[in-house]
């Protein structure tokens, strides 16, 4: 009989060793244990190493799950109504509604907010299944440490609506959207044409809509506070201080939360951020900072010339190829020769090299954006070719992975004097 290990014994193993070293940790350093509670920690700060293992513990019992489920489970677990209790807590603000450090019957929540008693109670237990929110007694709901964070973090009630509201509809759609136009090459034939009835891209669409449009903002703030996505990755992973002064635009800069970071950091540089005008609408300058915010559409010419940098972090994924050159091209009158040209953004590696959870996310990334805009994730030939497309005169440097980011940045010089911009 052979004495090699099974996979799932193999798993099981791995799910001990690293749950041990991080049980150990939060034992040795007084550190509170994760728990489904209110006020069970949001984060764990765990340091580098000992992240490592939460992420293989993770890893491993993905995969032990799956295995030990089989595969008609595999299919059946796929329940096509979960995001229902999302959109029913970010509609009615529930979060907001069950007091954070007290409770409220099904009762009392239901005649709040004017729905069924019964139907409220039946949505609110599969989101209870799920870990969001808890009954602590039969027909009481009290917080759990997931619903506290939608009350209490402005950014992840927007993330929740904006999925909920923006991205799951044209989710819905993206067949559809296929059918009707199956070369899926203009950011305006997608799902989310079809689930919004408009014309307009995503970002048009949204940029008519004050509410909308802060809340996207909302929702792109509140990937900056998970690790994978820390603006410490932009601010840290590039050489920054080889730039002793000047300008760096930020194209597609949100609320601003890049440029403030930089501009922490490097206070002699100065920054723009280049938005959509619903979305300058909805920003603020920060006091002490050099940080201006200028409308700009990032398919016009650059208005701003000779700066040092000008950066896309998290953009041109947003955008088909054709798009991205455009993108690219508007900006070669105001370029100065050594003008650098940062990307950041996913690099996709070749399909299946990755832990099977991370490339769950990383794929059902890139699946979001044929939804929003017939956009997708790059590999980093891809990203070369978009520079080698819009001039000749772009000099791709290659790409910098800093360490536990989601992000990698991408860089590019432009070659070519002012005076020999035009295409
Ligand atoms: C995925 S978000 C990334 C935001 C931010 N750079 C970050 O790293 O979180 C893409 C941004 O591009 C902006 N955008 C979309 N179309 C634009 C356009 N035509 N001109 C300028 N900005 C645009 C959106 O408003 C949005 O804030």
């Amino acid at each position: 009989m052979s004495s090699a290990q099974s996979r799932i014994a193999e798993l099981a193993a791995a799910v001990a060793l690293h749950t041990h070293r991080v049980d150990s940790y939060l034992a040795e350093n007084g550190l509170p244990y994760p728990s489904f509670d209110a006020d069970g920690p949001v984060d764990l700060r765990l340091p580098p190493e000992i992240e490592q293992s939460r992420t293989a513990a993770l890893q491993a019992s993905q995969e032990l799950n799956d295995l030990l489920q089989g595969p008609r489970d595999l299919i059946f677990n796929h329940h096509h109504n979960s995001l229902v209790y999302l959109k029913f807590i970010s509609h009615f603000d529930l979060a907001n509604k069950v007091p954070v450090d007290g409770e409220i019957t099904f009762t009392e929540l239901a005649a709040s907010i004017g729905v069924d008693y019964g139907a409220l109670t039946r949505i609110l237990r599969l989101s209870i299944a799920h870990r969001i929110f808890k009954e602590p007694r039969p027909g009481v709901v009290a917080h759990s440490a997931a619903s506290r964070e939608i009350a209490e973090d402005t950014r992840v009630a927007s993330w929740v609506g904006a999925n909920v509201d923006d991205m799951w509809p044209a989710a819905g759609r993206v067949v559809d959207a296929l059918i009707k136009w199956p070369l899926a090459t203009e950011p305006n034939q997608i799902g989310f044409s079809l689930a919004n009835e408009t014309n307009r891209s995503f970002y048009e669409e949204l940029d008519k809509s004050p509410e909308r449009a802060r809340r996207f903002g909302g929702a792109m703030s509140c990937f900056t506070t998970s690790d994978g996505y820390s603006l410490s990755h932009l601010t840290d992973g590039y050489p920054w201080e080889s730039i002793s002064s000047g300008t760096v635009v930020d194209l597609g800069g949100s609320h601003g939360d890049a440029a403030f970071a930089l501009s922490r950091k490097y206070p002699t540089l100065n920054f723009i951020v280049q938005e959509l005008p619903q979305v300058v609408e909805n920003s603020k300058e920060e006091p002490g900072l050099d940080v201006k915010f200028m409308v700009h559409d990032l398919f016009e010419e650059q208005p701003v010339h000779g700066a040092e940098v000008y950066l896309y972090r998290w953009v041109l994924h947003n955008w088909p190829d054709k798009y991205c050159v455009k993108a690219l091209q508007a900006l070669i009158p105001a370029l100065k020769q050594g003008s650098r040209v940062l990307v950041m953004d996913f690099v996709m590696p070749p399909p299946g090299t990755l832990p099977n959870n991370i490339e769950r996310n990383l794929r059902a990334m890139d699946l979001t954006m044929l939804e929003i805009g017939n956009a997708k994730e790059r590999d980093l030939g891809e990203w070369e070719s978009l520079f080698e497309q819009a001039h000749p005169k772009f000099v791709f440097k290659g790409m910098r992975q800093p360490p536990g980011s989601r992000l990698a940045i991408l860089e590019a010089t432009w070659a070519g004097g002012a005076e020999s911009n035009r295409t």
